[in-house]
């Protein structure tokens, strides 16, 4: 199980606030012994590092050094402690060739990936180009806490299905997930962790919330 905790841009889980979700989730992790990253912008990825959670970037650009200005270069995400990478989430999304060369830019600095996409035949099509997860959120559902496992529970199962045929990358959901019910659903479905964001960024006790998630 893998609980991945995207902070967004929500201003509850910006600077300050996101050092103390961070703090939170390095807690969680250590007391349930259940794997938790966070996913902060990447302006607060090295204070949300050094806390000594799991930090994943929202995104990277394929691009090397150079010329590119605005774009947000692998290496400086994993020499701010980022250990991982969110690629292609319907917030900044991608195209086929773009999450490839993020892909490969993320892997020549040994970022683990996780490529979100919107369905199941998106999932299969990103599954090919291997990366380490695939994360399904139906973009519908998203903020919702109408949650994916429940509401739309055939896109988990497809999604699993349809990965399995080309490759054996684990499938990751999420979308609307509030509560340790809405996990329990989609690990039961086939995944094996989920992505969550407003159900704890926003929530009150978001260390309360996380628990919930994972216990
Ligand atoms: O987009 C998401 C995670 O990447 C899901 O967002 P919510 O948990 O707010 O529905």
């Amino acid at each position: 199980m893998f609980l991945l905790v995207n902070l967004k841009t929500y201003e509850a889980g910006t600077g300050d606030a996101a050092v103390r979700v961070a703090e939170a989730a390095r807690d969680v992790a250590d007391e349930t012994g259940v794997r938790v990253a966070v996913a902060p912008q990447a302006v607060d990825l090295r204070a949300v590092a050094e806390t000594g959670v799991e930090t994943f970037a929202q995104g990277v650009d394929g691009i090397g050094y150079g010329s590119s200005t605005g774009a947000i270069h692998p290496g400086a995400i994993a020499r701010a402690g980022a250990t991982g990478t969110l690629l292609n989430h319907s917030e900044r999304r991608l195209r086929l060739a773009g999450i490839d060369d993020a892909l490969n830019a993320a892997r020549d600095v040994s970022l683990e990936t996780v490529v979100c996409a919107n369905n199941p035949a998106q999932s299969a099509a990103v599954a090919a180009l291997e990366p380490d997860a695939v994360a399904v959120e139906p973009p519908e559902l998203i903020g919702t806490g109408t949650p994916v496992s429940k509401a739309d529970p055939d896109i988990i199962t497809d999604t699993v299905d349809r990965v399995s045929e080309v490759s054996d990358t684990p499938v990751l959901c999420g979308a609307g997930i509030t509560s340790g019910d809405d996990v329990e659903s989609a690990l039961e479905l086939g995944a094996e962790g989920v992505l969550v964001a407003s159900g704890v960024v926003k929530s009150e006790s978001p260390r309360d919330a996380m628990l919930d998630l994972v216990t």
